[in-house]
């Protein structure tokens, strides 16, 4: 099948490169230059494990190319995968403006029946609604249809969650449009759920919000745990063996960043708010996940004293490892707690390079951490709990660390002679 990927970011390049692996002709789609250039020669424009390899593999075997020509890329492909952004608008909601552009093009050039499909998160009843724009741009009525198809990867295991998915959900009106979007799938393993379009737009934001509950419902029991001198890595533990609960996303921390996580649980309280209906619950996740860098920050100032003119070193930039996504994590909220009480902050990631403001960026763990009073982790990238925290205490001022991903062993830290304070232990 020839298929469109429009928006070859994180979700429409690994697509493409599945739908590749697939056996269909891909090509994708994108505005942005600089990107278009670099998949052109074969480099990624995000960092993302494992997916650069099968790039050069499908460009060099013609099964993948790119272009910014919407006329002649919506004219020749069967099926049309909408895989742009839809980030927060200021009111929560989702900005479907570059949805709406993508659609208003599909309406302009749109040749003969095509399939269009979003994969790009989006409120429900986004499909009609993608239905109309292009019914508004049509020069002359040809047949088309509209189905949901949500994504469910998470970036840092992207190539992996997409090739061996839980589940593919397939949100049709017509049975033609079902077994289109099988074929597109044809060799998975796993169920393909058959069902409307407003049912498969939901799923997506309910198992987002649903995971993010499952976060701030850890992180809030970690604040109780912290009182009652219970260690919450423990409790998940216990809790998470049993299989109605399971063990994912229940590990307490400093909260749940990145483009997803914040963004849907809003997007999903402004649905229900536009339909008058509570979903209170996901308020309090949201603010339990606002307030728990703050809570951590407390606890680092509570333990430090004053911070002014201190140097203390934050390990982890990216909102979670093996990413460079620095969209809404939670390191940078820390660092700001830190500057404002008038700490020196030294930072290290070993993937993401940004300049902050009054920032030091080092290259290496042992100058980061170099004459540090405090080490505070925020990011649970492995070279962390890999580290020679033996060598690493004797470089520092004071051997204090404060683990935001309770990742370390706090026995085998406490008995090296740190003074080791995690989330909820
Ligand atoms: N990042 C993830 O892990 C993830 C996982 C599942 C779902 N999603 C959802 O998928 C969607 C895309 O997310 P992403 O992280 O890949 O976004 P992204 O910002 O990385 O990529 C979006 C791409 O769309 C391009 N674009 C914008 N307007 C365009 C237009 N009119 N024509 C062609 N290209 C255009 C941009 O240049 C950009 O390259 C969002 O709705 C997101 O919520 C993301
Ligand atoms: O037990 C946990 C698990 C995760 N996190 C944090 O939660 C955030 C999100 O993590 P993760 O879900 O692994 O990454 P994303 O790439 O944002 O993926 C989520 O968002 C994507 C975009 O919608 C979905 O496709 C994925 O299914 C969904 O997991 C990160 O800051 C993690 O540190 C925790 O604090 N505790």
């Amino acid at each position: 099948m020839k298929v469109l990927i429009i928006g070859t970011g994180y979700v429409g390049t690994t697509t493409a490169l599945l739908f590749c692996e697939m056996g269909h002709d891909v090509t994708g789609l994108d505005l942005d230059e600089s990107k278009l250039s670099m998949l052109k020669s074969g480099k990624l424009p995000f960092y993302e494990p494992g997916i650069e390899d099968l790039l050069k593999k499908h460009l060099n075997n013609g099964t993948i190319t790119f272009t910014n020509n919407v006329q002649t890329a919506v004219k020749e492909n069967d099926v049309i995968y909408i895989c742009v952004g839809t980030p927060e608008s200021k009111d929560g909601s989702a900005d479907l403006s570059y949805v709406k552009s993508v659609a208003e093009s599909i309406g302009r050039y749109i040749n003969r029946y095509k399939l269009i499909v979003t994969k790009s998160t989006v409120p429900v009843g986004t499909a009609k609604q993608v239905t109309q724009w292009i019914l508004a741009s049509q020069i002359k009525s040809i047949p088309f249809e509209v189905a949901s198809n949500p994504e469910f990867l998470r970036e840092g295991s992207a190539l992996q969650d997409a090739l061996h998915p839980d589940r593919v959900i397939l949100g049709t009106s017509s049975h033609k449009a079902t077994l289109l979007l099988k074929e597109l799938y044809k060799n998975l393993t796993c169920p393909l759920i058959e069902t409307s379009p407003s049912a498969a737009e939901m799923i997506k934001y309910a198992a987002n919000s649903f995971l993010a509950l499952k976060i701030s419902y850890i992180n809030e029991l970690g604040r109780l745990c912290d009182k009652l001198g219970i260690d919450i890595n423990e409790v998940s533990k216990g809790m998470g063996l049993d299989h109605r609960i399971g063990n994912s996303f229940l590990e307490a921390g400093i909260g749940y960043g990145g483009s997803c996580f914040p963004k849907d649980v809003n997007a999903l309280i402004q649905i229900a708010n536009t339909y008058q209906s509570d979903l209170s619950i996901l308020n309090t996740a949201t603010q339990v996940n606002q307030t728990q860098p703050l809570y951590f920050f407390e606890k680092i100032k509570e333990n430090t004293g004053d911070l002014n003119h201190k140097k203390v070193a934050v390990l982890g930039l990216s909102f979670k490892p093996h990413t460079d996504d620095v969209r809404e994590t939670r390191s940078l909220f820390i660092i700001d707690y830190l500057k404002k009480a008038g700490a020196q902050v030294h930072t290290h990631d070993p993937i993401v390079n940004i300049s902050l403001e009054s920032t030091v960026q080092n290259a290496t763990i042992e100058e980061t951490v170099r004459d540090a009073e405090a080490v505070i982790i925020c990011t649970d990238w492995p070279q962390y709990k890999e580290a020679d925290w033996n060598d690493l205490k004797d470089m520092m001022k004071q051997a204090v660390i404060f683990d935001g991903r309770n990742m370390l062993d706090r026995d085998k830290m406490r008995s090296m002679g740190y003074k080791y304070y995690g989330v909820g232990r």
